[in-house]
């Protein structure tokens, strides 16, 4: 009987990493056809969403399947093996634009209804708040995560260092955040005692009664929470820091994360665009209503919607955008040379990388003349804002952090099940009038109340035990694995906290702890504890609930290794099977711009090599497969050439791009398996095509290399044409030749 091949499925999704894919793809799957495994290219990128859930509107061949619903069920297969590369999380002005491609190249899809009244426009809109924001993790992510420097690549950056920004005592950067009204004062916590669901309820002040969820299905010994965040304190908040800002002269910057807290941080946004530009909104607020401007969709919204106006009002209200930036301190800027500042579009400023950019750059952001400044960090909800401002002290404090000296803190994060705040958005409503909203269990007991204002959010966030359970369970392993302290990250003071905290002491006691260090402090106390380890050289696991797994997996990565698409970062779904995620960054639309105007992709594929390493490993395991734990080996043994040699990609057009880093990548590869001698049939196969490879390598990047400086087009952004991004992708005949 023949052994069922295994698969692999590698997804393809968006901007840059879909880029890298077209090149990569070849190559594995020259290796992993040697294991007998299948590669198989799953299509999630947003336009492929857009599709799936738009069938109806297509021609028969325009139809495309439902990708990700089909991966949302592997993921419940304990032979699930997927590779995750980082996918868009659209904000409305990104969907818009791809949804206008896809009209563009004669896909019927509907417009995006921003005020839907029809049944039909309803039913649209609803469509399309699946696709919106972080769609495609929560899906996926039946698992926690486990995201760490492998050695080989913190000793690459010890050797190597990026470049840090130096830190003065007199910075005046610092982070701005509620002290009152946000959500952190307002929550309340409670662990529900058996299975069983509840409904969320609002009374207004006339005692007229709206269900705004009917039913949210709960488990035995799940945490659920209630909080709000009040629109007057949110405003008047903003107002204060406006003119702080301005008083004080520095920058003027704004960081949420409007991509996964896809309904509430485009609402907080949206009032830190009105409040901006109070002046404009007041004059021409009427105007702009009837014109659909929508302030969550940022200042490019108000761009977008006056186009359609005569040009002498057009250039008035230009006029009075320009007034404002007088009246108003200088913004941080996302592009200056464009004049697209940090208010233009909601997911162009996303906080858990943002911050570390800031952090890395001397606490500096880029002001309107072009230049790095001082700057406000206004990141509204102080729940999580207070470590950034723990990490700028310690900065002021030590000076900027030495990568070639510091220790590393790995991250255990909560995130199975859409954990806490990050799988809140079908429990959170803009309050449209007065009163007060409740949390009603089945039996009518009413668990949670607040009185809220209209214009406040309110929400209710879950987290369930059997994750919980999972998550404690996977920090012990790792402290064990790795022999270094584990912290985890949970504030006493704070609702949510306090029952998470006896859950942990509760489910520590049924590990084997002897020899562990494993303390529980405030998130403030936990960076300054392992900052000074770090600083130290000494390394500290952070295991941190779901949103700080985000920020913390950006932030010390981009400190310790310069980006965090270096990390391998690990997902073992509870059900039995691997999710491996390549890095625990984003898709770096800049790397885009630059490759379609230059021919150079900068893009660093190194946390797909590290984890495809994992996944073949897996697989090895699982199906009892000695060619994949072969192949696996060798591709961590050649990632670590690759590093040592400087074969990564460079940034600047000219020099080695992301393509011609693959090749190098082939060509260790292919030598690691060459050399083994557990498997001499691999061995001889990979002998020949190392040095077939060996022999072509300045032919195979003069192909490369032909091709950079110039414009490349790949017929569209969102939905590009494949061959068109295959042959820019991988340009080389010698290179195809060799492969097969
Ligand atoms: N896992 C996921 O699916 C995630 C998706 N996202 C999505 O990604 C998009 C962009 O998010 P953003 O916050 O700008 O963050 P990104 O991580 O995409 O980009 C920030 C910067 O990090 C550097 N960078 C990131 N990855 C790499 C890499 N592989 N190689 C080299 N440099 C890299 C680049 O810096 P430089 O320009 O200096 O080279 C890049 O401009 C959004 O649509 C967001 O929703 C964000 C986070 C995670
Ligand atoms: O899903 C997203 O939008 C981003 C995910 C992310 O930033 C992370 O998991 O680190
Ligand atoms: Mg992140």
């Amino acid at each position: 009987m023949t052994k069922a091949k295994s698969t692999i499925v590698y997804t393809k999704t968006d901007e840059a990493p879909m880029l890298a894919t077209y090149s990569l793809l070849p190559i594995i799957e020259k290796f992993a056809g040697a294991a007998d495994i299948d590669i198989e290219l799953s299509d999630i990128s947003l336009a492929a969403r857009i599709l799936a859930n738009f069938s109806d509107y297509l021609s028969d061949d325009q139809k495309v399947p439902d990708a990700l619903a089909q991966l949302g069920e592997l993921t419940q297969d304990p032979n699930a093996n997927i590779i995750k590369l980082p996918n868009i999380s659209a904000s409305i002005p990104q969907l818009r634009a791809a949804i206008k491609e896809l009209n563009a190249k004669g896909y019927a899809v509907p417009a995006f209804p921003e005020d839907p009244q029809t049944d039909e426009d309803k039913d649209v809109r609803e469509r399309y708040g699946k696709i919106l924001g972080s769609a495609v993790n929560p899906v996926l992510r039946e698992g926690n995560s486990d995201r760490r420097a492998p050695t080989a690549v913190k000793n690459y950056a010890r050797k190597y260092p990026h470049s840090m920004g130096e830190w003065s005592q007199a910075s005046r950067s610092h982070v701005a955040h509620m002290r009152g009204g946000d959500f952190y004062s307002s929550e309340k916590s409670t662990t529900v005692d058996k299975d069983g669901y509840v409904s969320i309820e609002f009374t207004d002040k006339q005692g007229n009664k709206k269900t705004l969820k009917p039913r949210v299905d709960l488990l035995a010994g799940e945490v659920i929470d209630g909080m709000y965040m009040s629109k007057k304190a949110l405003c008047e908040f903003f107002e204060e820091q406006i003119e702080d800002a301005k008083e004080a002269g520095v920058l003027f910057s704004l960081h949420v994360k409007a991509t996964m807290m896809k309904v509430s941080h485009p609402i907080v946004f949206g009032h830190c665009v009105k409040v901006f530009y109070k002046e404009l909104f007041d004059k021409w607020g009427d105007l702009f209503d009837e014109l659909g401007v929508n302030p969550n969709n940022g200042l490019g919204s108000v761009y977008d919607k006056i186009e359609s106006l005569p040009e002498s009002q057009r250039s008035e209200i230009q006029r009075d955008i320009n007034a404002c930036y007088g009246n108003r301190p200088p913004i941080a800027m996302v592009n200056s040379d464009k004049g697209i500042s940090n208010l233009h579009v909601p997911s162009d400023v996303i906080v858990d990388a943002s911050m570390p950019a800031m952090i890395r750059n001397s606490g500096q952001m880029w002001g309107p003349d072009g230049k790095a400044h001082d700057t406000k960090a206004v990141i509204p909800e102080s729940t999580y804002a207070t470590i950034y401002q723990e990490a700028i002290n310690f900065c002021k404090t030590h000076g900027a952090f030495d990568p070639t000296t510091m220790g590393t803190v790995p991250n255990v994060g909560l995130m199975a099940q859409k954990a806490e705040e990050y799988g809140s958005h079908d429990k959170t409503f803009e309050m449209e009038a007065d009163g007060k909203v409740q949390i009603v269990d089945q039996d009518g007991n009413v668990l949670m109340e607040h009185d809220v204002e209209e214009g406040d959010i309110w929400r209710m966030c879950q987290a369930k035990d059997a994750p919980i359970q999972d998550w404690v369970k996977l920090a012990v392993t790792r402290a064990r694995q790795s022999g270094m302290p584990a912290v985890f990250w949970l504030d006493e003071e704070r609702a949510h906290d306090s029952q998470l905290i006896e859950k942990v002491q509760r489910y520590l006691k049924d590990h084997d702890l002897n020899g562990l260090d494993i303390q529980i402090m405030s998130p403030v106390r936990a960076i300054r504890y392992s900052m000074e380890r770090a600083i130290r050289g000494l390394d500290t696991i952070s295991v941190t609930g779901n949103v700080l797994r985000d920020y913390l997996t950006d932030l010390f990565p981009i400190i310790e290794l310069g980006t965090s698409a270096k990390m391998l970062s690990i997902v073992p779904l509870m059900a039995g099977g691997g999710l491996y995620e390549t890095g625990a960054g984003g898709s770096a639309p800049k790397h885009v711009q630059q490759f379609v105007e230059e021919g150079h992709l900068r893009w660093d594929s190194l946390g797909e090599f590290l984890a495809l390493a994992v996944s073949f490993e897996d697989v090895a395991i699982k199906h009892g497969n000695g060619k994949a734990k072969i192949i696996g080996t060798a591709l961590d043994r050649a990632t670590e050439s690759l590093l040592n040699n400087g074969k990564s990609p460079q940034r600047k057009a000219g020099q080695l791009d992301n393509r011609g880093s693959h090749v190098w990548l082939a060509l260790y590869w292919a030598q690691e398996v060459a050399s083994q001698t557990e498997d001499k049939e691999l061995a001889t196969t990979f002998a020949d095509i190392a040095q077939q490879l060996e022999t072509n390598m300045d032919k195979i990047l003069e192909e490369i290399d032909a091709t950079q400086g110039h414009e490349q087009q790949i017929g569209g952004y969102y939905y590009p044409d494949t061959d068109k991004v295959y042959n820019a992708m991988s340009p080389s005949k010698t290179l195809h030749g060799i492969l097969g």
